[in-house]
């Protein structure tokens, strides 16, 4: 491959992405926050922080600055935080080069803005840059990729030519990729499924059962559409890998951060202290504010994601939650 990669954050994702493109023989830079973790990274060829016991590729370059990682390239991955990535955007704009192609892998949304990971880019980057922009999303572990286990996910752009582009680059036979041109809806999808997934793992923690995780499931996933369509998304990206794929996989999964804090949450531990014994990111936490804002502002009814809001930030009893969904008034399923 001719591509120059940058990819922009050193955490199990990133790291995962960085290796999968090197050993396709891509010429990549992975930029990491934290020095220490590139030292060990170019001398050990491991990221113990957040990817141990997976080899990392001999043909990938490690950098603690960001213009090294992305001055002059030609694609550029952003795998940081999402509630960190406009302060990375603001640093990454005037190193981009025109043409560069943007692709995120973070899901979030914005907590003081409400805003997603592409309208940030939009109000960040000069016009030129950020139309260039793709989402990847869908159901993916990054240990399961590092292990090479079949997976597959999205590309989405505005631009199909864009999508295309970032299709060819990371297909691998392990790693199916599929284009769609539903920016929103993937966008919203990677980032809502993280806070369906806390509820799935509250549940769980509760010692409640399979009906009552396939519940919440099924109910997210009606309230996730309900948010995107209302945010100009197409339904049917939904029903695809980055809507139930990735939620079915979050909520069922044991390696999902976002289920471990729910069921750590749902077995009685307090919030402050599951993120204190956390150096990885579980995104839903800050999502659950943030979309619950959202919702409210544009009058989308979302009461799972309402209730782990109030779980996590009034005390709400995981119990009385619970009751409070149940007790709701009674609805038709559809409408
Ligand atoms: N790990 C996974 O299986 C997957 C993760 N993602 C998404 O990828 C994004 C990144 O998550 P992971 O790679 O899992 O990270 P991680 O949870 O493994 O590590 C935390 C990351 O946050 C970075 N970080 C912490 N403070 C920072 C700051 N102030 N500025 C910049 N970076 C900072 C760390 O350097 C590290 O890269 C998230 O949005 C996550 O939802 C998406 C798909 C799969
Ligand atoms: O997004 C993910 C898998 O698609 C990772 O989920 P967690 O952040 O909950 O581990």
């Amino acid at each position: 491959m001719s591509e120059r990669i940058g990819v922009i954050g050193a955490g199990s994702w990133g790291t995962t992405l960085a290796n999968l493109l090197a050993k396709k023989g891509a010429d990549v830079t992975l930029w990491a926050y934290e020095p220490e973790l590139v030292a060990e990274m170019r001398e050990r060829r491991v990221n113990s922080l957040f990817l141990p016991g997976i080899e990392l590729s001999a043909g990938l370059a490690f950098t603690n600055s960001l213009e090294e990682a992305a001055a002059g390239k030609d694609i550029i991955l952003l795998v940081s935080p999402s509630q960190v990535m406009r302060t990375v955007l603001r640093q990454l704009a005037p190193l981009l080069r025109p043409g560069v192609t943007l692709v995120n892998a973070s899901k979030g949304i914005e907590l003081d803005t409400m805003m997603t990971v592409d309208q940030v880019c939009a109000e960040v980057l000069p016009a030129a840059i950020a139309r260039r922009f793709c989402v990847l999303s869908g159901p993916s572990f990054a240990r399961e990729v590092a292990q090479e286990m079949p997976t597959a996910v999205v590309a989405a752009a505005t631009d199909q030519t864009v999508a295309a582009l970032v299709q060819r680059v990371f297909a691998t036979p392990y790693f199916r990729v599929y284009t769609n041109g539903d920016v929103m809806g993937v966008e919203i999808g990677g980032s809502l499924k993280n806070v369906i997934a806390v509820a799935a793992g509250i549940s769980d923690g509760l010692g409640l059962g399979h009906n009552t995780r396939a519940a919440l499931i099924t109910r997210g996933l009606a309230e996730m559409t309900r948010l995107g369509v209302a945010m100009g998304a197409d339904p049917a990206t939904f029903a695809g890998l980055a809507g139930m794929g990735d939620l079915v996989l979050t909520c069922t999964g044991d390696l999902s951060r976002n289920r471990t804090v729910g069921m750590k949450l749902g077995q009685g531990m307090r919030l402050a202290e599951i993120l204190g014994e956390m150096r990885m990111v579980a995104e839903g936490v800050k999502t659950a504010e943030s979309a619950w804002r959202l919702a409210a502002r544009i009058g989308v009814e979302m009461p799972i994601t309402e209730k782990v809001y109030q779980v996590l930030y009034e005390d709400k009893p995981a119990r009385q939650a619970v009751l409070e969904l149940m007790t709701r008034d009674p609805k038709a399923e559809r409408g």
